[in-house]
């Protein structure tokens, strides 16, 4: 209905023709860790094992009430993400569904690698280069998500798996749980997401948008390059406080090491009118992502006016490859 519709969800109803859900309980299918590896609000998470193939899943186990209030429809809108975004190698796979009497259960591709955000609590530091790969990968899966009009709304190193030990790994983009459909004229408006790396707007209470998770992106460069949220309060009305005034800076002890392309990447997203932040396709053109994009650009220039002379292939090579070919 209309104000759920407002609410920027999927669906309004409890479900949904292409969602199957096992009502058989899930120890039946898999052996379940006891002990979460990571704890939510809402929801637990746990390595689980399918019992025919001994294949590692992550169960991710969501209450069905919160605060006495049903948000079924909540988890199903999760789902119908999840689902849409099975085509795209860069966010987490939905595997399976299960319900029990309180909880619905869903069975994700297991990231081996767990958290990025566990690296920057071990204090590693990363190479730029290091950088660049994580923030191509969080771009692509940025790029499909919105390309559905869907923003996450919630994109921070807890919520960027990798799939093996870093750097030789790739990510994964996972939680889609406070994901909103963008939609013209219609104006989400919610204040959600974590503190440091949630976007001016949202705090203003203005309409969400695709630039709300590029702000999100801006802030993310900027801690996995210093180890340090450029916003980062006392306290969480501190940092509400830093993120609208804005005001970004990059200390000479923390950035001596960081290109100057990096710099003006994270300026141009995090750029107090949302209008102005770079998108997805700007960032994946920005020098200090396709280092070679203004050399490139002059090259096919360059190579497009320098005279082109053709070599003659002598026949018997001729033959020979084309029939290589
Ligand atoms: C080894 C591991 C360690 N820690 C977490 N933490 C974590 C972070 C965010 C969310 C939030 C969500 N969703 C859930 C767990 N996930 C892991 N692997 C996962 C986790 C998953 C799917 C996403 C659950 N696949 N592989």
């Amino acid at each position: 209905n209309k104000d759920l519709q407002l609410q920027g969800f999927l669906t309004d109803s409890e479900n949904h023709p292409s969602v199957s859900i096992n009502t058989q309980p899930l120890l039946d299918d898999y052996h379940v860790e006891t002990k979460p590896f990571a704890r939510g609000k809402f929801a637990t998470v746990r390595r689980c094992t399918d019992k025919t193939n001994d294949r590692a899943y992550a169960a991710k186990c969501i209450k069905k009430r919160r605060r006495s209030a049903n948000v079924r429809h909540e988890i199903m809108h999760e789902i119908l993400v999840l689902k849409m975004c099975e085509p795209c190698p860069r966010i987490i796979h939905l595997h399976q569904i299960y319900e029990g009497p309180s909880e619905i259960i869903l069975v994700l591709e297991m990231a081996e690698g767990g958290e990025l955000q566990r690296l920057l609590d071990d204090d590693e530091m990363f190479e730029e280069s290091q950088v660049i790969h994580v923030i191509i990968q969080v771009l692509e899966a940025l790029s499909f998500l919105h390309g559905l009009n869907i923003v996450h709304l919630d994109i921070k190193p807890q919520n960027i798996l990798l799939t093996g030990s870093f750097p030789q790994c790739d990510i994964k983009l996972c939680d889609f749980g406070i994901s909103r459909l963008v939609s013209e004229g219609i104006e989400v408006r919610e204040i959600v997401g974590t503190p440091d790396y949630v976007a001016p707007e949202i705090l203003q209470y203005e309409p969400i948008s695709f630039a709300s998770d590029m702000w999100s992106i801006g802030v993310l460069t900027y801690v996995l390059l210093s180890g340090y949220t450029p916003f980062g309060g006392a306290t969480k009305q501190e940092t509400f406080c830093n993120i609208t005034k804005g005001t970004l800076e990059f200390p000479e002890k923390m950035f001596q090491e960081v290109s100057n392309h990096a710099k003006d990447f994270i300026k141009k997203l995090l750029v107090q009118n949302q209008r102005q932040r770079m998108l997805p396709e700007n960032c994946l053109k920005h020098p200090w992502i396709a280092p070679n994009s203004e050399e490139i650009s002059r090259q096919n220039l360059s190579s497009k006016t320098e005279k082109i002379e053709f070599k003659s292939t002598p026949d018997e090579n001729r033959n020979y490859m084309v029939n290589s070919y």
